[in-house]
């Protein structure tokens, strides 16, 4: 094998960089080079294509975002350009792909693959909704900032006596809003998974609060699209003086965890045995080993939560 290409698509988050770099160099070991594609599947389309060398990876590792840039790309989903992508490996003589992307990219590379091209997924997403891996990259990253972000927040809360509703990312997926709430010690949180109910939080929290209670935190998932409502309700119903934040794009930047870091360069390492092995499959961390999940089960199961996390949800849901 002569060559290899990787492309990174949808959402960006921390962890891309040190995981190409060790694509690069994992590839360089084995006498294999690197055509890195820009902007997701549109470099594909339009053979926006880069020489990868070990050079150009160096002192990356750290950094947030990626150097391959990315993108949402409409025109690869149209058959025209689904050709003009295929056409592209051919003549950049791409013998494997990586793709490194959210669940919407990883079936982007389904298709290739069901199309004849030897393709790797490595599952990349803050959202953390692609089953077959426990952790998607940047998901820890993203968690350690929300949570960061909530401690700040309860600092102001208390001092005030306010209650704050926090918006956290994730598409239809809860886990960010979920997992941060326990990290942080929300007194609530509302995600898509679970029926919750409003009235009751906010009896509850009312009780909370003519026991001493000085300040409330209300964790809820973009998904919900109750955050405007649910602010509202707290400040005119329950009548406690309510700010409401938006986390927004905050979650996808900045320096990797170390999580991110290892892990993305585990599986970075294991993509590039797996195009030599010709093994297309998903790369997926279970427990604490990489696996190699064939496309079809990724998108033949859906992820869910394990009884403890819905547990906690239901309690913190009401
Ligand atoms: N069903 C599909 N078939 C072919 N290509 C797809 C499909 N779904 C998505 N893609 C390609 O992958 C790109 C990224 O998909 P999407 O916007 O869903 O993000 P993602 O990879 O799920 O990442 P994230 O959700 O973390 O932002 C799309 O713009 C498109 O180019
Ligand atoms: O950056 P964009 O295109 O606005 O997309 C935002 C979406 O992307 C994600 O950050 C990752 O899928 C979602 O959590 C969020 O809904
Ligand atoms: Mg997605």
């Amino acid at each position: 094998m002569k060559r290899i290409g990787v492309l990174t698509s949808g959402g960006d988050c921390s962890g891309i960089n040190a995981t190409l770099k060790a694509i690069v160099e994992e590839a360089y070991k084995n006498n294999i080079r690197v055509t890195g594609f820009l902007e997701g599947y549109n470099g594909l389309v339009n053979d926006l294509a880069i020489e990868l060398t070990p050079m150009q990876v160096s002192g990356i590792l750290q950094r947030g975002g990626t150097i391959l840039m990315t993108s949402r790309c409409e025109e690869f989903m149209q058959e025209s350009g689904f050709n003009k992508a295929l056409k592209t490996l051919k003549e950049e003589e791409i013998e494997g792909l990586i793709v490194i992307g959210g669940d919407g990219s990883l079936r982007g590379a389904k298709k290739l693959v069901e199309a004849g091209v030897l393709c790797v997924g490595i599952p990349e997403s803050i959202d953390n909704d692609i089953y077959g891996t426990d952790m998607a990259l940047g998901v820890d990253t993203a968690l350690n900032i929300i949570t960061n972000a909530i401690d700040i927040i309860r600092d102001t809360a208390s001092s005030h006596k306010r209650a704050f509703v926090i918006e956290t990312m994730g598409r239809e997926s809860g886990y960010l809003a979920l997992m941060s709430a326990m990290a942080s010690g929300a007194e609530a949180v509302l995600i898509p998974e679970i029926d919750y109910d409003i009235d009751s939080i906010m009896q509850r929290l009312k009780l909370e609060h003519e026991r001493g209670r000085k300040y409330s935190i209300i964790v809820i998932a973009e998904g919900v699209k109750k955050t405007q409502e649910v602010a509202e309700k707290l400040k005119v119903e329950a009548e406690f003086d309510t700010r409401l934040t938006i986390l927004g794009h905050i979650q996808r930047g900045g320096n990797p965890s170390v999580f991110d870091r290892t892990l993305g360069m585990r599986m970075g390492i294991r993509a590039v045995q797996s195009i030599i092995n010709k093994k297309s499959s998903v790369i997926g961390l279970q427990g604490n080993d990489l696996k190699n999940v064939p496309f079809d089960v990724v998108f033949s199961n859906k992820k869910v939560f394990n009884d403890m996390m819905l547990e906690f949800a239901r309690l913190k849901s009401r």
